[in-house]
């Protein structure tokens, strides 16, 4: 058995992302600790935790920022050493914690840059900008003027992006990575800065996401919005997973309310 067919054999079936016995240490922090599990296909799994517990530390190591021990394969392939560049060109696509627009750049301009994986063509044919070219960014721009209205930014399209509210600045970091038609999006902390109305409107964004083929990994401290749109939530504390299921059973798991409870904050509702 070849190496691929033995790390599909290991998964479950519509496995998208499969992590096994991950672990990272910094000097004497532990802040990964054997942690095993997967994505699926048309789902959204949700990674919860209180703070520290080592969500974003997950995220750096499945986009290899950091070395680990342990595996991860992404559709069925070891993405174990390859780096953050190939990842994402594989289709792997996350977004960070803070929002990182391009600051020089409009709102629209901003969207196109996610496009980069989707250009087909020479370097040399799209410096000669022919006609194949031509059409393919007139789709994109289509595309993701499309994209900026599904989230109420299309007015927006002509302001520098680095004059949207903190909110906007982070759906538009959402948008930007739909728009490299992402074979899973993981996405942290998308709703940290939104409003009310900006967090529904995620919500429906990323439920429409996913039922146009994409799974998302979601990082996310908003309790409402993780309940409201996750399939299947895992929970990390101190680095290890302390609970895995549907939210209506993480809801009433004794470990993950204790864990939240012990340091007050965001306790699952
Ligand atoms: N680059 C780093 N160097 C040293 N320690 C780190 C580094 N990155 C994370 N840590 C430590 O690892 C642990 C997990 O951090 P991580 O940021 O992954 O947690 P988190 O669950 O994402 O927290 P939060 O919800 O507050 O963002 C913490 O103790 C943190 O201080």
């Amino acid at each position: 058995m070849t190496s691929t067919a033995r790390s599909i054999a290991s998964q479950g079936a519509g496995c998208v992302l499969s992590m096994q016995g991950l672990s990272k240490s910094f000097g004497g922090v532990r802040a990964v600790s054997d942690v095993t599990f997967e994505v699926h296909a048309g789902k959204i799994t949700a990674l919860i935790g209180p703070n520290g517990a080592g969500k974003t530390t997950v995220f750096n190591l499945i986009s290899n920022i950091f070395s680990y021990e342990g595996e991860v394969y992404f559709e069925g392939h070891s993405i174990k050493g390859r780096s953050p560049i190939q990842i994402a060109q594989m289709g792997l696509i996350r977004t960070f914690q803070s929002a990182r627009v391009f600051p020089g750049m409009t709102v629209l301009e901003n969207v196109l840059a996610g496009r980069h994986r989707l250009l087909t063509g020479s370097p040399l044919s799209q410096f000669f900008w022919g006609p194949s070219s031509r059409r393919q960014e007139a789709d994109l721009r289509h595309r993701a003027e499309g994209l900026l209205d599904l989230v109420g930014l299309l007015n927006e399209k002509d302001t520098h992006a680095i004059d949207l509210p903190m909110g906007a600045q982070k759906l538009l970091e959402v948008v930007r990575a739909l728009m490299s038609q992402p074979r899973l999006l993981c996405l942290d902390e998308p709703a940290a800065g939104l409003n009310d109305r900006e967090t529904e409107d995620l919500a429906v964004l990323l439920r429409a996401v996913c039922e146009s083929g994409i799974p998302i990994l979601l990082v996310e401290h908003n309790m409402g919005l993780v309940m409201s749109v996750a399939d299947h939530v895992v929970v990390l504390d101190a680095g290890a997973i302390i609970g895995s299921g549907p939210p209506s059973e993480i809801q009433r798991n004794e470990k993950v309310i204790q864990a939240y409870l012990g340091r007050e904050n965001h306790a699952p509702a």
